[in-house]
C-alpha cells in the first residue's frame, strides 16, 4: 500500500550519549528494510565525527544516510518521487534539527510515513535539547535508554562534558563527553548552578586538567 494511504507512526528513542540510541535506530531501520519496507536515514550535517554521509555508532556499525542542515531539505534532496515511495524514515542526532516538529507531523500525519527518531533529550546541563522534547506529544512510542556510568558502572542517565566550553552545541565523542549516573553528574561538576543556588564542589573526580 502507498504510504500516503496508511496512517503514519512516530517512535522516539532518547537517552544520554553512549546509551545505544543510534544502535537501536539502525537495528530498527534494518529490520524494517528486511521486512520489505523502503527506508531512508537522515542525520544533521553538523555531525561529521565518524563520516559525512553515514550514520555510525560509537562502536563502528554504520549505514548510509542523507546529511542535511535542516529536515525541510530532505525531500528536495531525495526527490519527490523517491520520497513518496518511502515507508520508513530514520532520523539521527534529532537535537540538531530546529524543524523536527513540523517534519515529523507532516511525514507521519500527512504522508503516512513511519518515522523513527533518535536524539539527546538533554544537553550537558540537563536542559531540553533542541526540539526533541516537543515531539513527545506526537509520538506513538518513547523509549529512554540509559548508558553505564563511566566512573562507577551504575546506570547513566546524563551526559557530562569534560571540557570547559560553554556553548550548547559542541560536536564530540568520548574525548569530550562521558555518560554518568546522578551522583557522578553532581560531583563531576566543579561548580554548577541550579534553581538559583550555587554549589561549589571538589567532588571525587577531576575532569578539567
Ligand atoms: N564511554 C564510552 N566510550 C565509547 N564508547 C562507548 C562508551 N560507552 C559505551 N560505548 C559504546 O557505544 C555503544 C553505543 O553507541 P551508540 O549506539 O552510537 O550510542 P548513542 O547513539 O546513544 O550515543 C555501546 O554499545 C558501547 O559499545
Ligand atoms: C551532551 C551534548 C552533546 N552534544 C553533541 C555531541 C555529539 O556530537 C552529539 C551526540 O551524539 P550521540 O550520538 O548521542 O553520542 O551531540 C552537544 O552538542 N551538546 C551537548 O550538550
Amino acid at each position: 500500500m502507498d504510504a500516503r494511504h496508511r496512517s503514519g507512526e512516530i517512535h522516539v528513542i532518547l537517552g544520554p550519549m553512549f546509551a545505544g540510541k543510534t544502535t537501536t535506530l539502525l537495528r530498527r531501520i534494518q529490520s524494517e528494510s528486511s521486512n520489505g519496507r523502503r527506508v531512508a536515514m537522515v542525520k544533521s550535517n553538523k555531525d561529521t565525527r565518524y563520516a559525512v554521509d553515514s550514520i555510525v555508532t560509537h562502536d563502528g556499525a554504520k549505514m548510509r544516510c542523507w546529511a542535511v542542515p535542516e529536515l525541510s531539505m530532505f525531500q528536495p534532496k531525495l526527490g519527490v518521487e523517491a520520497y513518496d515511495k518511502l515507508d520508513v524514515i530514520g532520523i539521527d542526532e534529532a537535537q540538531f534539527f530546529e524543524d523536527l516538529y513540523d517534519f515529523c507531523c507532516h511525514a507521519a500525519d500527512r504522508d503516512g510515513k513511519i518515522v523513527v527518531v533518535a536524539g539527546l533529550d538533554g544537553d550537558y546541563l540537563r536542559r531540553g535539547f533542541g526540539s526533541v522534547l516537543d515531539i513527545i506529544p506526537l509520538a506513538d512510542s518513547v523509549t529512554r535508554l540509559t548508558a553505564r556510568c563511566e566512573l562507577c558502572g551504575q546506570r547513566a542517565f546524563f551526559t557530562l562534558r569534560k571540557t570547559e566550553e560553554k556553548q550548547t552545541e559542541l560536536i564530540g565523542g568520548a574525548d569530550v563527553y562521558m555518560p554518568v549516573c546522578r551522583e557522578h553528574y553532581v560531583h563531576g561538576q566543579t561548580n554548577w548552578s541550579c534553581n538559583n543556588c550555587l554549589v561549589l564542589s571538589e567532588g571525587p573526580v577531576r575532569l578539567v586538567p
